[in-house]
């Protein structure tokens, strides 16, 4: 089977190193196009065998799975151009959350599938999530979740659950990261330890609870009370904490409210601003 990947930016990048280090696929099932022809020929350096097309149609052409992995107003001169290329046995995957399945299937004759993957599928972990089109059959689906399956943990959602979803597995990665951020920064400036020794320790605090949650010994309030000694330093600490308010909602409702308008563009820019 050969994939195709149009798109070899951060995450087109990332999934197809994803794949290749996980020996989900070798390099001669690779196919890349990329605008700026030099991102995607970084790739075949790294990994010999891979294919760098001409042209996105090209990629199209030889593929029997292509994923888009552009940004979402790039979609439309894409699609045109590879549309007519399309048969209706090629599976097309969108990582990108504001391009609705139904207007892709208005776009293209071949099967939809929606993936959102995650920074965290680099290293073989975190989830993704799957959302299929009503061409993809059970074989389709299989195939997929297959891919998916050796480099996180799949879940299928409801479309109408992407953006809460994708804030989770896909921008988490990024918000947790600030907060820790903060984290060692607070130390720094309250207490005097260096940046690194802080850095050092919260990294390997987080790995430490990564391992603790992934093989199951406590849920997450259970965790916590292990922790919290009555009338102890945590506990102290996380009265602090509770003055953090509905800062995450707040979150939620602000990329919500960046989706909305993402929608609203990219409804622009497949039928006009009149329709
Ligand atoms: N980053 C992440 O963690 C995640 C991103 N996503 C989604 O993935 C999508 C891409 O994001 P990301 O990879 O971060 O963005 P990037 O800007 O890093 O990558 C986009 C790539 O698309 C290329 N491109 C644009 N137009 C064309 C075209 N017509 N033909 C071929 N290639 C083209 C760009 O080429 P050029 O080199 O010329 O700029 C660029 O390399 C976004 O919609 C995002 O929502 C989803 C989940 C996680
Ligand atoms: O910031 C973004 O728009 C994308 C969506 C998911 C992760 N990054």
């Amino acid at each position: 089977m050969k994939v195709g990947f149009i798109g070899t930016g951060s995450m087109g990048s990332i999934l197809v190193d994803a794949f290749l280090t996980a020996k989900t696929l070798t390099p001669d099932q690779i196919i890349v196009s990329n605008r700026t022809r030099e991102k995607a020929l970084l790739l075949s350096d790294r990994f010999p065998g891979l294919t760098v097309a001409e042209t996105n149609i090209q990629t199209v052409q030889m593929s029997e799975i292509i994923f888009l992995c552009v940004k979402p107003l790039e979609f439309k001169r894409v699609i045109d151009d590879v549309s007519p290329h399309l048969g209706s046995n090629k599976i097309v995957i969108s990582i990108t959350s504001p391009i609705l399945i139904e207007d892709l299937e208005k776009q293209m004759p071949c099967k939809i599938a929606k993936v959102i993957p995650s920074i965290t599928n680099s290293v073989a972990a975190g989830a993704s999530l799957l959302m299929f089109g009503n061409r993809c059959g059970k074989a389709d689906r299989i195939k997929v979740r297959n891919l998916f399956e050796q480099i996180s943990r799949p879940l299928e959602i409801e479309e109408s659950k992407v953006r809460v979803s994708s804030d989770i597995v896909s921008c988490g990665p990024a918000f947790i990261s600030y907060l820790l951020q903060r984290f060692i920064h607070a130390a720094v400036e309250e207490t005097g330890i260096s940046n690194e020794e802080a850095t050092f320790l919260t990294t390997e605090m987080v790995i430490g609870l990564a391992a603790l949650l992934s093989r199951g010994p406590f849920d997450l309030p259970t965790l916590q009370q292990r922790v919290c000694v009555p009338g102890g330093v945590t506990g102290a600490g996380i009265l602090a904490l509770e003055q953090i308010g509905d800062v995450f909602n707040h979150m939620y409702k602000n990329t919500q409210k960046r989706y909305d308008e993402d929608l609203k563009d990219v409804s622009d820019m497949f039928y006009g601003t009149n329709h």
